[in-house]
């Protein structure tokens, strides 16, 4: 789910001498284009504070309540846009608070998990199967009981957890939930409790992205344990990522399958150019990653003549099970291997100042070494970024600092250095580390990374739309306003 309110910047990459950013510790810029309204974002989990998200509607606090203070499994629903995420985040900030005053009690008693890692990066928590131990989920109980029952860490996972929170369910089979009932009441020793006891809260949309399955797919909701463990089930009903009536419309009669022929002639209507703003082009949405990757690599190899850098991750891996550390890795949105060029539309990727956040857009300026950016670059900063690189320029990896941004002036550049993308078990020790500059290529970005962000402006191909009507329905309701969807 979500983020923060996908924002638009200009952005330029300012590089370490030698390509590399994890070793040289380049710095990379963002040029800030948009007004400060659009500026602001949805509450991220990765950085921003839980309980900064707006204040939650009846509905939500409902479910608030009976999950903190009713102590109920519960899952709930509602389309795109509805605050799921909002009321999930406020749910985990109450409950570790909730869980700190209880004795025998640890920062593990609040599990957080999504099925993937990006999902799992917007609500602050891990995988599901990292957290469960339970690899691939395709052995059956028995071996996997005694391989969690081996392994300290998944074991303490369990035995600690007093609530499980599972965030984008709608991707996760119902073997797996049925298969973590059984650990849970094996592990536990409570086998007539239907989750052992552990309370689940449970969100998502089935109407979106289904599980990744060969087989025919069975969501959650089917699983034999559903009905034994989740007391009560919601619908989140008001829909506060899009206020036109017409586009609400549009956007539950795809998420349902059926199209009236107004809903049809608007989406033909939007097949048309885009007016998007400061060179930013419209964000095409794909399902599969190699299409998003030739996308990207054919756009960036189109920028001729623009300077070309490649930033190699670094890497660390704090866990004895180096294989386990590898695949942990590669659930971290910031790529291993980096290839930019000035001029390249890009996406950030983690919240590296009060404006430049998670989902910012801008453009590549260029790559600039600390010193070079310290004679010339920082002269074009506006004076709250020299404030702001003096308030940064003691982080412990000694690179040059981010620049405020906090203003909105369309020359302003941002400055980006690498930054450290990381995986924590829920006592919050640190298990794998990516040191990375904190953005992707961003002209194509597949749904999965795509779900859960407000896109300012998305292109994407309806073709067939129906035959997978959540695909393109998830895809569409990533935009506020249908005059930023133009369909390809
Ligand atoms: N109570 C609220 N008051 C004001 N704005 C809200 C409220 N709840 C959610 N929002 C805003 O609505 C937008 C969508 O919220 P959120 O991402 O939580 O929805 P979601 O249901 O998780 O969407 P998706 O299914 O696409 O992930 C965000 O910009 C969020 O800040």
């Amino acid at each position: 789910m979500p983020k923060p309110e996908t924002s638009t910047a200009n952005v330029a990459i300012l590089t370490p001498e030698g390509g590399n950013a994890a070793k040289n510790k380049r710095r990379s810029s963002i040029e800030e284009v948009l007004p400060p309204s659009k500026k602001q974002h949805k509450d991220s989990a990765t950085t921003t504070s839980p309980t900064d998200g707006p204040q939650l509607n009846g509905q939500q606090e409902m479910i608030r309540k009976l999950v903190v203070e009713g102590g109920k499994s519960v899952f709930f629903t509602g389309s795109a846009g509805t605050g799921k995420s909002v009321v999930l985040r406020k749910i985990i900030a109450d409950l570790k608070e909730k869980f700190k005053k209880e004795p025998n009690s640890t920062m593990a008693a609040v599990a957080v998990t999504a099925p993937t890692g990006i999902a799992a990066c917007n609500i602050g928590g891990v995988t599901i199967h990292s957290w469960a131990g339970v690899g691939t989920a395709k052995e059956d109980i028995t071996t996997t009981v005694n391989k969690i029952k081996k392994n300290k860490r998944h074991l303490a996972n369990w035995l600690r957890a007093k609530v499980l929170v599972i965030d984008e369910v709608s991707m996760v089979d119902a073997y797996l939930m049925d298969m973590l009932a059984k650990i849970a009441r094996e592990l536990t020793n409570r086998p007539n409790d239907s989750f052992g006891g552990i309370q689940l809260v449970v969100s998502g949309d089935f109407l979106q992205l289904p599980p990744v399955t060969k087989k025919t797919v069975k969501y959650a909701f089917e699983s034999q344990m559903w009905d034994q463990t989740i007391e009560q089930a919601f619908i989140l009903t008001e829909v506060f990522r899009q206020k036109d009536p017409e586009f609400l419309r549009v956007l539950e009669e795809i998420r349902v399958g059926v199209a009236s022929q107004a809903t049809i002639d608007k989406l033909q209507s939007l097949s048309r150019p885009l007016d998007t703003k400061h060179g930013i082009k419209p964000i095409e949405l794909y399902p599969m990653r190699k299409d998003v990757e030739a996308r990207n690599n054919w756009l960036i190899a189109e920028l001729k003549g623009g300077e070309t850098m490649s930033f190699a991750a670094q890497d660390s891996i704090h866990i004895a099970d180096k294989e386990a550390g590898e695949k942990m890795l590669e659930q971290i949105v910031a790529l291993k291997s980096l290839e930019l060029r000035s001029g390249a539309q890009v996406m950030l990727i983690k919240n590296v100042d009060k404006n430049m956040v998670n989902g910012t857009m801008g453009i590549v300026t260029g790559f600039v070494t600390p010193s070079d950016a310290s004679k010339e670059e920082l002269q074009t900063l506006p004076p709250s970024a020299t404030t702001a690189k003096s308030r940064t320029s003691g982080r412990k990896d000694g690179t040059a600092p981010d620049t405020s941004g906090g203003t909105n002036q369309r020359q302003d550049k941002f400055p980006l250095v690498p930054e450290t993308f990381s995986m924590e078990d829920p006592e919050g020790k640190v298990l794998v580390e990516r040191l990375q500059i904190p953005v992707i290529p961003a002209y194509a970005l597949s749904i999965h990374k795509a779900q859960g962000q407000t896109l300012e402006h998305v292109k994407i191909d309806l073709s067939g739309a129906f035959a997978c009507g959540s695909v393109a329905g998830r895809n569409i309701g990533q935009a506020s306003d249908c005059r930023q969807v133009k369909h390809m």
